[in-house]
């Protein structure tokens, strides 16, 4: 049967990248997607910008909503103090098996915790389930109607604090205009906009860093 682009995404990792070594994953599949296949990872240039994030929050508690092939997680988790953890969100099984594989091919499995299902499943559930208080850093990259609806399940049952950071991709291209709206205009967030362009092309997009003021 025919390889999804998921798996060739996953084979040129196993075969370019080193076993353990986060940066040479990262670099193997931005290799792939510019000269091989497009894939919707976050990509270098924005993934730039979500290390400087990352970095700067410092986070214990990272909640990423759509995992896709596990890039942003492998950035994310590679920057992460010792004992953090990362909780991420996957959807479809077909890109969650491949993520893991990503995952573990970086060496990062200590540090991520990847869950399938729906976000909108899963989100009244964590607390319960993985004994989290609230996410120091939220990334948002899974459907877009979703990250409104979704930011107001994770206020409504407590997962943020004064302080906590949403980062969401794609608010221009394939843009979340209600999402946009919401935390620009909202009291409850201090937001900032990061210009960029859509992952491997020219087409401007952006990342949003919203402040959760509590
Ligand atoms: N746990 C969960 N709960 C709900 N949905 C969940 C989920 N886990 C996954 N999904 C379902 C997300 C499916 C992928 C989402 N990402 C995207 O749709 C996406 C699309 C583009 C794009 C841009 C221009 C184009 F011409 C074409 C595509 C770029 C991106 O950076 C994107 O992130
Ligand atoms: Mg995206």
């Amino acid at each position: 049967t025919q390889s999804t682009r998921p798996q060739r995404l996953l084979s040129a990792v196993q075969k370019n990248a080193t076993r353990g070594d986060p940066r040479s994953v990262v670099k193997a599949i931005d290799h792939f997607c510019r000269h091989k296949e497009w894939a919707m990872n976050v990509g270098d240039e924005k993934g730039c910008i979500l290390d400087s994030v990352v970095t700067e929050v410092n986070p214990h508690t990272v909640l990423e909503l759509g995992t896709y092939c596990g890039y942003s997680t492998v950035r994310i988790a590679s920057l992460l103090p010792p004992h953090a953890k990362l909780i991420t969100l996957e959807f479809n099984p077909d890109y969650a098996a491949v993520a893991r594989q990503v995952i573990a091919w970086a060496g990062l499995e200590e540090k991520v915790q990847l869950v399938e299902g729906a976000s909108s499943d899963w989100i009244p559930k964590l607390k319960e389930q993985f004994g989290i208080q609230t996410f120091d850093l939220v990334f948002l990259d899974h459907w877009k109607d979703r990250y409104l609806p979704d930011t107001k399940l994770i206020e409504e049952f407590g997962l943020l604090r004064k302080g906590s950071v949403l980062l969401a991709d794609n608010v221009i291209c394939p843009g979340t205009p209600d999402y946009l709206e919401y935390v620009r205009s909202s009291p409850q967030y201090k937001s900032q906009y990061f210009k960029s362009h859509l992952e491997y092309t020219k087409v401007e997009d952006g990342l949003e860093k919203s402040v959760f003021l509590g």
